[in-house]
């Protein structure tokens, strides 16, 4: 039996002035999606145990709200390790919605090779979610033909976004407007940006800011310890290098959940 989560309207119309605005009540058509950066963190800001390690940081009501959020975007978007750690199914399980995001992997350099098994394709072939669209850097003639009929098979595809090398990694990177855009162009009015953190963290940028609407993150009352896979994008500095705050939130509110709390805030000013 498919997990069926609720979640309560009094808690619907909490997250609603954080949400993007649903599509019959835009004014106008975006430039480019609305962007929801939301994760669940411990108390000593980590996503899981280790790099490759699947773990449970929220309790069911913070859980429900993660899959309200699904209900709630065009498309949800993960880093391919989550995928290579998660096995994710990136679907929407709120009983009684019909809504299924996206799933947007970003994948520059094609590190996961997608399997039938995959959760995330099965749970497209039982109807309960949709095939990911992959975001890479490398040519339509690079691509395996097995992953490319696997995913056309499911509705999903490639997408070849431009890129850079990294000095630091000599991998492939994107920018932010680079992958908003490739979004914009499939018609996805909205994203919320799951992680994990080397996304996250290129995302809190300070170059990118702007380009994030919301931010909700659940807190889980717990620490991992030290070696997880954590929150805490690269420092900034003052002219004569001093270290600066990276970002601050506002429009603060939080809202507890079960054990969790869920912090809602905007870094737009
Ligand atoms: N608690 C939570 O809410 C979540 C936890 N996780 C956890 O996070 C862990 C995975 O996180 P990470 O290891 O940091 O990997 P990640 O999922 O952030 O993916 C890293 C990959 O994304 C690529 N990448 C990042 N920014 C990029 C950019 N701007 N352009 C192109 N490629 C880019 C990197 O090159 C790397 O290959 C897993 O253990 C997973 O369980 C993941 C999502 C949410
Ligand atoms: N909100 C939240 N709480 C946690 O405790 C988590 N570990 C995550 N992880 C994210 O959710 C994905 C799993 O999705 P499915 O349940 O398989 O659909 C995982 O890949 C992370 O992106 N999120």
């Amino acid at each position: 039996m498919p997990e069926q989560l609720t979640f309560p309207a009094e808690s619907v119309a909490v997250l609603e002035p954080r949400l993007p605005p649903k599509l019959e009540l835009q004014d106008a058509p975006r430039s480019r999606p609305f962007v929801t950066l939301t994760f669940a963190t411990s108390l000593d800001s980590s996503l899981s145990l280790a790099p490759g390690v699947r773990t449970r940081l929220s309790g069911p009501g913070s859980k429900a709200m993660t899959h309200y959020l699904r209900t709630r975007h065009a498309a949800i978007l993960v880093g391919v390790s989550t995928v290579l750690a998660d096995d994710p199914a990136l679907n929407c399980r709120i009983a009684g919605s019909s809504h299924q995001p996206r799933p947007i992997i970003i994948d520059a350099n094609l590190r996961w090779t997608p399997r039938r098994s995959d959760k995330v394709f099965e749970v497209c072939r039982n109807g309960a979610g949709l095939a990911p669209f992959i975001l890479t850097g490398a040519d339509a003639s690079d691509l395996p033909a097995a992953s490319v009929e696997l995913l056309h098979e499911h509705g999903g595809k490639y997408i070849r976004v431009p890129s850079a090398r990294s000095e630091a990694t000599g991998r492939l990177r994107f920018s932010w407007d680079d992958i908003l855009s490739a979004l914009q162009a499939e018609h996805l009015t909205s994203v919320m940006v799951e992680g994990g953190g080397q996304i996250i963290n290129s995302l809190l940028d300070p170059a990118y800011h702007k380009l994030i609407d919301s931010v909700i993150v659940t807190i889980a009352p717990t620490w991992l310890g030290q070696g997880g896979v954590v929150v805490s994008p690269e420092r900034v500095t003052d002219s004569a290098g001093v270290p600066l705050p990276v970002a601050r939130l506002s429009q603060v509110s939080w809202h507890p959940f079960g054990d969790d709390v869920v912090l809602c805030g905007t870094l737009r000013v």
